[in-house]
């Protein structure tokens, strides 16, 4: 495995058009080695797009990537990338260890197949036709190929679409536990909980560009928000102008709520300036904020807005 001392990932103001489509608008991305990264955005964000560039299989219109301080190109020759898409690259007459065997071939030292069969969790159906492979069990076989040339970075791009939850939590098992060795992960992701769950770091995509970049605790933070609810008096609708900024607000039946990524903020100013009373604090529902921000709708342009200012 790579252990070199430079990143493992460098994306300099990365731009790819496709026709009047801005699929990447100027995107930097620096990735060290030994982290997992979830790259998280709705359909359409340009996740996809900005992996064919890491993996060189597409050219940036502007900008430039490295891995390990060298091309896509060289850093695949060298096996020190490798990739787990969602579809295609199985032969379907062939068995699983045939597979890893044929894949091992390609390059000039390879792990042995039967112990990657073994950290893919499938040594044990290593004789099965890949036909006769569950779609989860395919998804393993194509992890297990990546594992090979025993990579220092692992680009997975949506690898659970269409498994089970099962599967699915077999799959990043996997995939983890391999990444506690050292080796540098980066996944594209509809799903939070997956990036939540898996990812050391979640860097935010939407409409091409990067609209947050931290943790999963402090993405999840923003996500989930918190909804504040106060009774009011209405004579003092007119102080909530001074509120500090709130994703929502409304009144109604002399009650009070208010959507924050800032409770404290908000109560503080309730109870400092108004006669506010019956404070009540509660986090939001984390599929409905997860809904907002991974959804096929366009997230409202003021939480980007908030996203933008706390976390990049
Ligand atoms: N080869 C192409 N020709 C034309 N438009 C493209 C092409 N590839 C991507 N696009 C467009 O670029 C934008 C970004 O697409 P991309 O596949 O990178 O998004 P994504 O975040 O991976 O989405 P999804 O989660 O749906 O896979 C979309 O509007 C898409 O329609």
């Amino acid at each position: 495995m790579t252990t070199a001392s430079v990143p493992a990932v460098h994306a300099a103001g990365l731009h790819k058009s496709f026709g009047k489509v801005h699929a990447v608008r100027g995107l930097d991305l620096t990735v060290q080695p030994g982290e997992v990264v979830a790259f998280l955005g709705p359909n359409g964000a340009g996740k996809t797009t900005t992996i064919d560039m890491i993996l060189g299989l597409s050219a940036p219109d502007q900008g430039s990537v490295s891995i390990f301080g060298h091309t896509p190109r060289g850093a695949i020759a060298r096996g020190q990338v490798a990739a787990v898409m969602q579809t295609g690259g199985l032969l379907r007459d062939i068995t699983v260890r045939e597979t890893v065997q044929l894949n091992a071939a390609m390059f000039d030292s390879s792990r042995p197949v039967d112990e990657v069969l073994a950290r893919a969790g499938i040594l044990e159906i290593a004789d099965r036709k890949v036909e006769k492979c569950s779609g989860g069990q395919q998804q393993r076989l194509r992890f297990a190929m990546a594992l090979v040339s025993d990579p220092g970075l692992l680009i997975l791009d949506e690898p659970t679409t269409g498994m089970d939850v099962a599967g699915r939590r077999d799959f990043w098992t996997a995939i983890r536990t391999d990444a506690q060795r050292g080796r540098t992960v980066i996944f594209a992701t509809h799903y939070l909980e997956e990036a939540d769950a898996y990812a050391d770091r979640i860097v935010l995509v939407r409409q091409g560009s990067i609209v947050a970049d931290g943790t999963a605790a402090q993405i999840k933070n923003l996500a989930s928000g918190r909804t504040v609810k106060a009774s009011l008096p209405a004579t003092e609708r007119g102080l909530l102008a001074g509120m500090p900024p709130v994703e929502s607000m409304e009144y109604d039946g002399g009650r009070l709520t208010v959507r924050t990524g800032d409770s404290d903020a908000v109560v503080r100013y309730l109870l400092n300036n108004t006669g506010a009373h019956d404070v009540e604090v509660a986090a939001n529902n984390l599929e409905e904020a997860f809904v907002a921000l991974t959804g096929d709708d366009a997230v409202p342009e003021s939480r980007s807005i908030t996203l933008e200012g706390d976390l990049v």
